[in-house]
């Protein structure tokens, strides 16, 4: 049928579902779950013991408070727990229904958008990028450039309203995020905000369809949703309809990354990676396709201005090795990694400082 893609052969280089979790817990940031809005520790200012919301109206939970505050204050944090899983439930499952009824139009409706460029703001099809993909992979997708303005198709009728309420949400979640990174790695919380101006971020939506394909993972040459690379932003939010897929590489096993109700995973980029100086990793995933049932994803990018160049924070940058990358215009880096075949971690190799060079120069002074 007209939503299905073309069918596409992929090797599945290991196929890994774990049976045992994994031997030590995730590193801090590698890929984090976060269960609607539950913060493990959300950023406070001093006299404000138990904030309930974040300036811009995010409901944030402490889980300190959860796990260690008196009876009062953790029937208090228990009820702000239900009201933001509520209300975050909600606005997740209008994005994807609205994804989905994008997906299941006739394809006259999104013809308009169907020849677009990695560049352009509104951008449907199937695959990763068809001009270099070689072989397709099992996955219709639409993605649309959602800040500093949001660009939508203009059907179905109610993505518009959907997608500008989600934009916002997540987006000021990520930006919480950026500023709880930011103290992670010894810097104050505005400091990563303030090196990538993220005061003028950019910010990408994306809404992903793995029909169900008969020759899956399981299979010598079964059928790959989207293979292994890590995202070109800084921070990337994804959450998942009830269909395992996603997996995450970490310590050299892929991971299942399964899918939990009403939260959404964290996942590092490639601009955390610079920014912090190769402190955080951009973690490498991909996304596997399922023999019976239809999988989807909902992925909101946080990214600096487009204009924005991007270099690792100077106060992480210690020698003797300094800086691990040069600096990169964040719309060439885009540019670079979504007009070239999906090639894991290639593309930051356009910004890494070459060591052997710098080693052989140091050898001979
Ligand atoms: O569908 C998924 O789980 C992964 C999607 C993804 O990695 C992406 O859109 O960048
Ligand atoms: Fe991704």
């Amino acid at each position: 049928s007209s939503t299905e893609p073309l069918y596409n052969v992929q090797r599945v280089d290991q196929q890994i579902k774990p049976r045992q979790p994994p031997a030590r817990p995730p590193q801090i940031f590698p890929l984090l779950c976060l269960h609607c809005t539950i913060m493990a520790s959300p950023p406070r200012s001093p006299g404000q013991p138990n904030r309930p919301c974040s300036e811009d109206g995010i409901p944030v939970v402490d889980l300190a408070v959860l796990v260690n505050g008196d009876a009062r204050e953790r029937s208090q944090a228990v009820r702000h727990l239900g009201r933001a899983c509520q209300d975050w439930g909600f606005f997740m499952s209008a994005m994807m229904d609205a994804c989905k009824e994008l997906f299941g139009l006739p394809p006259e409706q999104k013809a308009e958008f169907m020849d677009a460029g990695p560049m352009d703001p509104v951008r449907v099809g199937t695959g990763f990028n068809s001009a270099v993909d070689g072989a397709r992979y099992w996955r219709d997708y639409v993605k649309m450039f959602a800040h500093p303005e949001l660009h939508c198709p203009a059907k179905p009728d109610g993505l518009r309203g959907v997608a500008a309420e989600y934009a916002a949400r997540t987006r000021g979640l990520l930006l919480e995020l950026t500023a709880a990174i930011s103290e992670s790695l010894g810097l104050p919380a505005g400091r990563i905000a303030e090196r990538l101006d993220l005061g003028s971020c950019f910010q990408i939506l994306v809404g992903n369809h793995y029909p169900p394909c008969a020759a899956g993972p399981d299979d010598d040459d079964g059928a790959v949703g989207l293979p292994a690379h890590s995202d070109h932003g800084l921070l990337t939010l994804l959450f998942q309809n009830g269909v395992d897929g996603l997996q995450v590489k970490h310590d050299g096993r892929w991971l299942l990354a399964k899918p939990i109700p009403g939260s959404f995973f964290v996942i590092a980029g490639d601009q955390l990676e610079i920014v912090s100086n190769g402190r955080y990793k951009g973690v490498l995933h991909r996304a596997l396709v399922d023999r019976a049932q239809a999988r989807m994803s909902c992925v909101s990018l946080l990214g600096p201005c487009l204009d924005a160049v991007v270099k690792p924070v100077p106060e992480l940058a210690v020698p003797p090795l300094g800086l691990e990358f040069r600096g990169v215009k964040y719309r060439d880096y885009m540019e670079h990694q979504q007009s070239n075949k999906l090639n894991e971690k290639g593309a930051l190799d356009l910004v890494r400082v070459q060591r052997h060079i710098l080693t052989d120069t140091l050898c001979s002074s």
